[in-house]
């Protein structure tokens, strides 16, 4: 057990994670040629494409030093604030983490509050100072800002290029001689913390772990304490880039772990594993169950394939236990599901991987939170609403609460202004305010959730050019002042376009939505009243005027490809149509509320 050292790489987004992994995994021997392929960790498609780690993975090296042979668990960690519970799991299960800081960017909001993290947890923390072969980099003042933020010694932070290899023979030293062993004890019962899983569609669902005290056999009787069901250790082993099946993992180790369980609900990461005979007494502490933050219509674009959706979406629960869904019909769509998700970037993976690997081409409605409406008949039931139009008739309705967070944002003190009234516009009201260096400041604000799911982030950067890191945690419900904003098209409500939004902004909304929907929605034969309405009252109103003439005409006599290449892109258009009453709506059109501001 002295010989292993767990330890995870933290990080802001870009500066440069995965190729320090990548390096670390080469330098150490630990891929052969034939494996080697950039951002080894990130091993979903949508993953390498995307340029983020979306699940946490755990890899094994084996590094001689000083003529005795370690062993060092990387435990890698999603980068993205839906995933931030799966970091936080990550991090519990290392004894210290590489703070790995931009040489040319310097410290930004996502390494303050990865390195709070990590502080919570105890962990060794090893500063490394990378990038540092860019010509723009500023070594010495960025050491500078990391000695200030962590009170180490300047020596103490590593210099390092991961795409050059500079330092990263150094930073495998330090991990081994800064980071401690784990500690723990082989006797007592067995007591190992889940911060992963991954589903195999022919092996079932890969659990990972990390020993805590006790150990682990192949074929010993285990217990997931969360779920209190019982399994049969089918077969356990190392990670490496393949896995590496054993007898046994013992105190302090990093495995994996096959019961042929089938679905992903039946493991949940932050769980704690035992022996189902003789039970620890301390299941690992900060367990939480996972719970969906923004909910969404998903509807075949063709109402034919509903039901392969719902077995698409079956399917896709079984390898992201974080998915939930329930069948629905709209007036306007059909039959559907309404799906909570993590946050929006948990809801396009997922909208994606219906295309990508089911082939289905799905219609998704606007994003929204789960609200609780209290009716005068009963003014202490909650009734929870996570589609806007199941909101009860608003004369029966005595309030409505929405989720609330407390989002911290680190910017630059240049950008506090800018900042604040961002924050303010989308109802937040400023709790506090420190700050960290004369530069670097830190703001919280108590904000409606439903505020962030739009387009918070992307304003947050523009007005913060960049440099604006941004956090949320929830801190429950409040009551607001919430209406739905109705639309009606050619007279018809299209019910999927419904918004509850606050009074207050509910003119503005429906004047921008209006006017959205008929820059989307294309021409047709007739004129296309749009109408937004609260209740019976309409509060604003446009008009998508008739065609005129016929487009095709242009085309008459011309080159048969081109005209043949139109009509394939006006069929490929047309997948993605909707048909309500007599007016076409392209799927764009019922995202546009997200848009409003563009
Ligand atoms: N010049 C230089 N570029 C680097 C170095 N390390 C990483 N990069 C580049 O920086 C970019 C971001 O690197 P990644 O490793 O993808 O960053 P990351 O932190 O893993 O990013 P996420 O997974 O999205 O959080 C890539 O284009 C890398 O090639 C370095 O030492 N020097």
């Amino acid at each position: 057990m002295k010989k292993i050292r767990n330890f995870c790489i933290i990080a802001h987004i870009d500066h440069g994670k995965s190729t320090l992994a990548d390096r670390l995994l080469d330098f150490t021997g630990s891929v052969t040629e034939r494996e080697k392929q950039d951002q080894l960790l990130d091993s979903m498609d949508l993953e390498r494409e995307r340029g983020i780690t979306i699940k946490s993975h755990a890899i094994q090296m084996e590094y001689e030093y000083q003529g005795e042979k370690y062993i060092l668990n990387l435990i890698d960690t999603p980068g993205h604030v839906d995933f931030s519970y799966e970091v936080s799991r990550s991090i519990a299960a290392c004894e210290g983490a590489l703070l790995v800081v931009d040489a040319a960017q310097s410290i930004q909001a996502q390494t303050i509050s990865n390195l709070y993290l990590a502080l919570e947890n105890d962990l060794e923390i090893i500063p490394v100072l990378n990038k540092v072969d860019l010509p723009s980099a500023n070594p010495e003042e960025v050491t500078d800002d990391i000695v200030d933020l962590l009170g180490c010694k300047p020596e103490e932070v590593i210099p390092a290029s991961a795409k050059t290899g500079i330092g990263i023979e150094a930073i495998l030293t330090a991990i081994i001689e800064r980071v401690p062993a784990p500690e723990g004890n082989v006797d007592e019962p067995l007591q190992a913390l889940v911060f992963d899983s991954v589903y195999n569609p022919f092996r079932g669902v890969e659990t990972y772990f990390r020993i805590k005290n006790g150990e682990i056999k192949k074929g010993q009787k285990i217990k997931f304490v969360a779920t209190g069901k019982d399994y049969y250790a089918d077969e356990i082993g190392t990670l490496k880039l393949t896995q590496f099946p054993k007898a046994t993992i013992s105190t302090g180790d990093v495995g994996y772990l096959i019961t042929g369980i089938k679905d992903a609900r039946e493991v949940k990461v932050g769980d704690t594993i035992t022996d189902a005979t003789k039970p620890t007494q301390n299941p690992i502490e900060g367990f939480e169950d996972v719970k969906p933050m923004v909910f969404a219509g998903i509807y075949p674009v063709d109402t034919e394939d509903f039901e392969e959706l719902r077995s698409s979406m079956e399917k896709l629960q079984l390898n992201d236990a974080s998915l939930v869904f329930t069948p629905e019909s709209s007036a306007a769509l059909g039959f559907g599901f309404r799906c909570g998700f993590l946050g929006m970037l948990h809801m396009e993976i997922i909208q994606e991987r219906l295309e990508r690997e089911f082939n289905m081409t799905v219609i998704t409605t606007v994003p929204n939170v789960s609200y609780h409406a209290y009716t005068t008949r009963d003014r202490e039931t909650a009734f929870i609403v996570n589609n806007p139009s199941d909101l009860p008739d608003p004369s029966t309705v005595d309030r409505v609460e929405e989720p609330y967070i407390k989002a911290t944002i680190i910017t630059k003190s240049d950008f506090v202004g800018n900042v604040m009234s961002l924050c303010i516009e989308k109802r937040g009201q400023i709790t506090n305010q420190t700050y960290l260096t004369t530069e670097r400041v830190e703001l919280t604000f108590d904000m409606p959730l439903a505020e962030i799911v739009f387009d918070f982030y992307d304003r947050l950067k523009t007005v913060s050019k960049g440099y604006a890191s941004f956090d949320y945690t929830p801190i429950g419900m409040r009551t607001s002042k919430l209406v739905r904003v109705d639309i009606l098209l050619n007279a018809q409500p299209v019910d999927a376009l419904s918004a509850l939004v606050h009074f207050d902004n509910a003119h503005t909304i429906g004047k921008k939505m209006c006017e959205k929907l008929k820059e989307l929605i294309p021409r047709q034969q007739f004129d296309i009243p749009i109408q937004a309405a609260i209740g019976s009252k309409i509060i604003s109103r446009e008009t998508i005027k008739a065609l005129r003439k016929d487009v095709t005409a242009k085309c008459y006599g011309g080159d048969i490809s081109r005209k043949r290449k139109l009509l394939e892109k006006q069929k490929k258009g047309k997948k993605r149509m909707r048909q309500v009453g007599n007016v076409e709506i392209p799927q764009q059109a019922f995202m546009a509320v997200l848009k409003l501001n563009d």
